[in-house]
């Protein structure tokens, strides 16, 4: 019975995923994901680094179906223009914003010296 529960629960999970592949937003985090990914192939980084990057790629896909999520709620409570929800939806695209700027930090500090090395 529960693992029914936990079944039905996955399918709803991989429902949301179709949802946020609906997104250009999300589309583009996505098509980012895998430049940073082939680029982590090309320059042979390590365990360590490929922990961290992997980790900054989920982290903007989760803050990014949030906020979704978040502009979808808001777009069902008011369809009319209202200040608060104009916050609400900024606030959500802030966080994006501060993972995104945190994870191209990251990615400057593991792959420029890599980079760099090549020339
Ligand atoms: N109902 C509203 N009331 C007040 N401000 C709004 C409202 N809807 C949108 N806004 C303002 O417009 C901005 C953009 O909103 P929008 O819903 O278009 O999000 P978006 O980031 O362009 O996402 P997407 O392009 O994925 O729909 C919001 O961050 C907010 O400042």
């Amino acid at each position: 019975m529960q693992v029914l529960k936990m079944l039905r629960s996955f399918r709803y999970a991989i429902a949301g995923l179709h949802f946020l592949l609906a997104e250009n937003n999300a589309r583009f985090h996505l098509l980012s994901a895998i430049i940073v990914l082939l680029t982590g192939f090309y320059l042979k980084i390590s365990a360590v680094e490929w922990t961290i990057i992997i980790m900054q790629i989920g982290l903007i896909l989760a803050v990014e179906t949030i906020n979704t999520s978040i502009e979808k709620l808001c777009d069902f409570v008011s369809v009319e223009y209202h200040q608060l929800i104009g916050k609400v939806k900024d606030l959500a695209a802030a966080a994006v914003l501060i993972v995104s700027i945190v994870a191209v930090i990251v990615g400057i500090i593991i792959f420029l010296p890599k980079i760099l090395s090549k020339f």
